[in-house]
């Protein structure tokens, strides 16, 4: 993907942060022209809307369908904002270009679908318009299946190409709907410079209050934009009503979010990113000292016909260096995460040592 372009037409390129807002779901043309009124009041100039809606079970709420691309068309008319709908299936994908929807996203139940993505491809191809797509990310935490979805459009001529960090499905309850598992996100930012990359707060939070900390932190991070659920009465919504804020609270949480320029150079950084080489330096030269030491510990192992793994000692271990971590000053679970790795590695090359006939 080497080609991607702005997301936007070019009177509205240099919007940042980009800002999608509308609710969950189109209800009931009132809903949806009383929401986009005043949005559009406030400022917002992309307003998304759910037409046809993946629900988990039946039984829920699954969409107007059809009969609300009028609405969006009408949204378009009144107000000038551009409109934004998902699409799961080649029909959905001509019936919503056919009404004029500007921007197209794929949800996460179907980015997660080869299938389903590649028969959205061949739609778009067929259609031949240069809608933008954003694509949201697979419910499970898989990079290469979300890369996928986004190159089967590219492959179809797709160049205004965008990804929506939705979160992703964990079992259980948790404070967030949708875990962020943020650095996922980041590896496609550090894969794809040039890709639009919005978040999606409402999905990720579940929650009304989770909306402004989430929006600020993808802001942190350099994410492009937002996509926010707002409905002109949330508590009344037909789908995801916990998450939805209205469209006064949105213009609130709009105005008090701290921007970040991305513009300004990194010059007045170089003395402590000198530091910061250096003392990775140092930290690959211990690392790679501990990994001598482990291979000697399996020499010894296989010598005595002694496993691998010694779960005490690694336990051991965990637990006195987040200990430690945290007297410092830093989080236990970091710790964890990174001696997780560490002896992960250290097994593996004493595996290695294992294997090898010539020792
Ligand atoms: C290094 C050893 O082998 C394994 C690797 C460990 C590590 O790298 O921290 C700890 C325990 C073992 O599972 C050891 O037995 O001490």
């Amino acid at each position: 993907m080497t080609d991607l372009q702005s997301i936007l037409p070019e009177e509205k390129g240099g919007m940042h942060p980009i800002i999608i807002a509308g609710p969950c779901s189109a209800e009931t043309e009132e809903q949806v022209l009383s929401t986009a009124r005043e949005l559009a009041r406030n400022g917002v100039k992309i307003f998304r809307a759910g037409i046809w809606k993946p629900r988990t079970k039946p039984g829920g709420f699954e969409g107007v369908g059809r009969e609300g691309l009028p609405w969006l068309a009408k949204v378009k008319e009144e107000t000038g904002m551009l409109t934004a709908t998902e699409v799961a299936t080649r029909q959905h994908v001509e019936d919503a270009l056919a009404a004029g929807v500007d921007i197209l996203w794929i949800g996460a139940r179907t980015s997660a679908n080869p299938f389903a993505m590649q028969e959205i491809a061949d739609a778009l191809q067929e259609a031949g318009k240069d809608v933008p797509v954003l694509v949201k990310n697979p419910v499970n935490p898989d990079l290469e299946l979300w890369i996928g979805a986004l190159q089967r459009l590219y492959n179809a001529g797709i160049h205004r190409l965008g990804a929506i960090h939705r979160g992703f499905s964990a079992y259980g309850k948790h404070l967030y709907r949708n875990m962020p598992q943020w650095h996922i996100p980041i590896e496609l930012r550090r894969r794809f410079p040039n890709l639009t990359l919005v978040c999606d707060p409402s999905h990720i939070g579940g929650k009304r209050e989770l909306v402004a900390p989430l929006s600020q932190q993808a802001l942190d991070m350099g994410f492009d934009g937002l996509i926010i659920e707002s409905h002109c009465d949330p508590d009344c919504a037909w789908s995801d009503k916990a998450q939805q804020v209205t469209p006064e609270v949105l213009n609130f949480i709009l105005n008090t979010l701290v921007l970040r320029d991305a513009t300004v150079t990194t010059e007045s950084l170089t003395l402590l990113r000198q530091q910061i080489d250096e003392l990775d330096n140092e930290l690959l030269e211990v690392l790679n000292k501990r990994m001598r030491v482990s291979r000697e510990i399996g020499q010894y192992k296989k010598e005595h016909r002694m496993p691998v793994l010694q779960i005490g000692r690694h336990d051991e271990i965990m637990q006195s260096r987040a200990r430690l971590a945290e007297e410092m000053g830093m989080s236990g679970e970091f710790m964890r995460n990174v001696l997780s790795a560490i002896h992960e590695e250290s097994v593996r090359q004493q595996i290695e040592i294992f294997n090898d006939r010539t020792r």
